[in-house]
């Protein structure tokens, strides 16, 4: 099963590391086609205007709705798909999220800039396909282009084959519900700091046992509200030392 991406944005060459690495190896398997657009290229003036004043006042200018309207319709043609539009307003994208638009066939994703675009393109796709507003995060970026190499990068790597380790949903990092602990490799002593005993000691339960703990001491300090969303069964009486 193959994917194919298409994403539109002013800044082409900003989604150029996607061709890089892991991504770049799905591309050449064919796991993945990835088109990106110019959003100029649906402009008609000498200025190649895409965006205009807000209506009602206010700082910044919004991206204009018709330069939208026949970049999409022109990338949407290929045939269905999902838009994807991030904005700072949108509905979190998560694991989730990734999970089920990895089972997508196609996803388009328009990247705007300044203040946003015209609600009405959203608005006028949501009438025939889906359409996900989403936002990678609290914290607040120039433009959709980084989190859609965020969003592109947390879906491809579910497709079946992108991975060398195929990664199954259960075994990901966020699966039991807690942070991952501190991992550790050659050499044993490094700088003065030493590998934890255990982890050397060949004893399976007693490094089960020190990994989980780890992993809720981390989560504790650093996410309690990943612990306070565990359901109650998650933890069991060694557990709530934590
Ligand atoms: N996803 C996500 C996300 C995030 N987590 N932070 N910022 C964004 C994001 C996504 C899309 C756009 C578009 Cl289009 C324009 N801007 C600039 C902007 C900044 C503040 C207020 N209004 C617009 C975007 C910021």
């Amino acid at each position: 099963r193959r994917v194919r991406i298409d994403v539109v944005t002013i800044f082409p060459g900003y989604l150029a590391p996607l061709r890089e690495a892991l991504l770049g190896r799905a591309i050449e398997a064919g796991l993945v086609e990835l088109g990106v657009h110019d959003l100029r290229d649906w402009t008609h003036d000498v200025h190649q205007a895409v965006d205009d004043s807000p209506y009602g006042g206010g700082p910044g200018m919004v991206m204009r709705p018709q330069v939208w309207g026949e970049a999409l319709d022109a990338v949407l043609a290929a045939g269905p798909a999902r838009l994807v539009v991030p904005t700072p307003a949108g509905r979190p994208f998560t694991q989730a999220t990734a999970q089920a638009w990895a089972g997508e066939e196609r996803l388009v994703f328009a990247c705007g800039r300044y203040e946003g675009i015209d609600q009405r393109v959203v608005d006028s796709y949501a009438a025939r396909m889906p359409v996900d507003e989403v936002s990678i995060g609290d914290y607040v970026l120039v433009g959709g282009e980084v989190a859609v190499m965020v969003m592109v990068e947390a879906v491809v790597r579910l497709l079946p084959g992108v991975l060398g380790n195929p990664v199954s949903a259960q075994e990901d990092s966020f699966s039991d519900g807690l942070l991952e602990g501190p991992a550790y490799t050659r050499p044993v002593s490094w700088r003065g700091l030493d590998v934890p005993e255990v982890l050397r000691s060949g004893n399976h339960a007693a490094i089960a046992r020190w990994r989980r703990d780890r992993a809720l001491e981390r989560t504790a300090a650093r996410r309690p509200d990943l612990l306070d969303a565990l359901p109650e069964d998650a933890l069991d009486r060694a557990d709530r030392a934590f």
